[in-house]
């Protein structure tokens, strides 16, 4: 593990669930398997700043990570996006700070977090500082973001450090951080998003620090997926860890595919997208909050456009902006200030898509593709928590597989459950076949991906005459200047923002994002729908939708999901993954059987954690 005094320890008994009897699928009762934030070791404290956020049970990976990070193992824990890795590595780190912190004068952190992105870094230490906050402890944590002024974040010696590789490397070569006070206090470190980590770049600037890591540090390692980057970064940096994993490693398709997030699609010509979504969010068909998803920035603003003219605001969040708007929008969206955010990432996705063309052909054959290209797409997005997305919405389709995968994996996160709709066009008939085929349909087989029931032919026709006028209102030429519009907006006020938020870190209804662009207001009769419009099956519809709005707000998202997650208790990854205890210690890097806590044993052991 690279600790001193641990080295030739026993292998320390991971974690053991109650044993509810079963042998893992079906039958058993779950409660019974699950054990508690308290029943793990976690602090009061954390236990009652989590129930105050409505976290009240850990995920399967926070209930075997927490009690081993505790023990002060190196850990690598590799489990789907939304599964709950960041509280996985962020509770015990803080725990562990609550004991050491005071005891000794630091200069320099004991823990830093990294991760690839500003934005994922500025995530993190909001999850920190409010942890912080709740918990009421004398902790420091503060982001390093590269800027003139990283001496002064560092000065007051802060506790955690989240900041990305190149920033921190920086700030050693620098002198701002002294490469022997960072030695000398440096107790945890964790990678984030480990899989990003190299394909961003990072990998010198890794190196750098690694240099400065003392053999005691306890390392973790976050990763969504299995690579390549992700083994190196393991045997680079950490020392005989204990490996948390999804079942069965290259079984592609239950490693990534969200369980919790029904699919659905729908068919439309191309020039009847605009229709389409007016009438999918008019009608209420969908859930809100919802992610919108676009292949160009032009096209993003062509549909935040058509939407004001419906009365319908959103926001676009493009790699264009200046990083300050885009933190700020994020923010406001998951503090639930707009419903309708448009995301687009259209450079990357461009090139993708023509590398994609090219190779077509080799794609259909590999689907182990699909796994490798998940570590580089959909940068702005990558590995952001989006709260409560209910609905994600592929106005266009993403050029691969494993877009659509990071795409709808923006909802259904951790407990929750969410529905992703796709609107695809002829010419996008062959990516949804790809992603069926992926997503296991065969003729004998039910789809995972359905036609999207809730919206009839007479409901987009009642719309049709409306949003074709709408639409060639929506010139080029409108567009652009929209967006430049936005742009010039964004930046004057990305330098308010900056200010602002130095201040008053909290304040978050500053600048709104969703702002109309257009110069006049909508009008009445577009912004309002008249009811003899509306066929009696899409009012039943758009009724059940807003029924389980309410409903969903009134139940407690950990208790739904104990009924759902019965029935798939078999292939619900949240529910099942291995450990695979520190090689010395297991002879070989075995798995571990969880349940029955025998990893001496039974090595080598796929094991359900329910
Ligand atoms: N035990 C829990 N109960 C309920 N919600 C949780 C729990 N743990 C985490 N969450 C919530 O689930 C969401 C997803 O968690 P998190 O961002 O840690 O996932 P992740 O595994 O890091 O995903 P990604 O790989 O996409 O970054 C967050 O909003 C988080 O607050």
């Amino acid at each position: 593990m690279g600790k001193s005094g641990e080295k030739e320890a026993p292998p320390t008994e991971p974690p053991v669930p109650r044993d509810g009897g079963g042998a893992g699928d079906g039958g058993g009762d779950e409660a019974e398997d699950e054990r508690s934030f308290e029943e793990i070791g976690l602090d009061p404290r954390l236990v009652r700043a989590l129930s105050k956020k409505g976290v009240e049970k850990p995920t399967p990976i926070q209930q075997v990570a927490i009690p081993l990070i505790l023990e002060g193992k190196d850990v690598v824990a590799r489990a789907k996006t939304g599964s709950g890795k960041t509280f996985a590595y962020l509770l015990p780190l803080l725990q562990k700070l609550f004991s050491s912190s005071g005891s000794k004068s630091k200069v320099a952190p004991s823990a830093i977090v990294l991760v690839p992105t500003r934005e994922l870094s500025q995530q993190v230490r909001t999850e920190v500082l409010s942890l912080i906050e709740l918990c009421r402890v004398q902790l420091k944590a503060v982001e390093l973001t590269g800027g003139a002024d990283m001496g002064a974040a560092l000065a007051g010696s802060p506790d955690i450090l989240v900041s990305t590789p190149g920033c921190i490397r920086k700030c050693l070569s620098s002198g701002v951080l002294q490469p022997a006070s960072l030695s000398d206090s440096l107790e945890i470190l964790v990678l984030d998003e480990a899989d990003l980590l190299l394909s961003y770049g990072y990998e010198e600037d890794l190196r750098a620090l690694k240099a400065h890591i003392p053999r005691r540090c306890q390392c973790l390692l976050m990763s969504a997926t299995s690579s390549a980057d992700v083994e190196k970064l393991k045997k680079q940096i950490l020392h005989n860890p204990f490996i948390l994993t999804l079942p069965e490693v290259g079984d592609v398709k239950d490693d990534i595919i969200p369980k919790n997030v029904q699919q659905f699609w729908i068919s439309c010509a191309e020039h009847d997208k605009l229709l389409h979504i007016l009438a999918l969010l008019k009608l209420e068909l969908v859930q809100k909050k919802v992610l919108i998803f676009m292949n160009t920035i032009d096209m993003g603003f062509r549909l935040k456009l058509f939407l004001e003219k419906f009365g319908i605001r959103s926001a676009v969040l493009n790699a264009e902006l200046p990083q300050n708007s885009r933190l700020h929008m994020l923010e406001e969206f998951n503090a639930g200030l707009f419903d309708y955010l448009i995301a687009t990432d259209d450079s990357e996705i461009k090139e993708k898509a023509k590398a994609n063309d090219e190779n077509q052909g080799q794609r259909k054959k590999s689907r182990k593709h699909a796994k490798a290209k998940l570590d580089s797409e959909f940068g702005v997005v990558r590995g952001i928590d989006f709260k409560n997305v209910h609905t994600v919405i592929n106005f266009e389709m993403p050029p691969s597989v494993a877009g659509y995968i990071h795409r709808i994996g923006r909802t259904g996160r951790a407990y929750n459950t969410g529905s992703a709709v796709s609107l695809v066009s002829p010419k996008e008939m062959d990516i949804l076949e790809e992603i069926k085929s992926f997503l296991g349909e065969d003729e004998n087989k039910e789809s995972n991906l359905v036609p999207f029931p809730l919206l009839t032919k007479n409901a987009v026709e009642s719309l049709r005459y409306r949003a074709e006028d709408v639409a060639k209102s929506v010139t080029k030429v409108a567009i652009r200047e929209s967006r430049a519009q936005d742009l010039r907006n964004e930046i004057l006020n990305s330098e308010k923002l900056k200010a602002h938020f130095e201040a008053n870190p909290r304040d978050l209804d500053l600048l709104k994002h969703d702002k109309v662009l257009s110069k006049k207001p909508p009008a009445s009769h577009l912004r309002d729908v008249p009811d003899y419009l509306l066929d009696p099956k899409t009012q039943e519809a758009s009724k059940m939708v807003k029924l389980a709005r309410a409903a969903m707000g009134k139940c407690n998202p950990a208790n739904k999901q104990v009924t759902k997650r019965k029935s798939r208790k078999s292939r619900d990854p949240l529910k099942t993954f291995t450990v695979e205890a520190p090689k010395r210690a297991q002879g070989g890097g075995n798995k571990v059987n969880q349940r029955d806590g025998d990893h001496n044993r039974k090595s080598k052991k796929r094991k359900s954690v329910d």
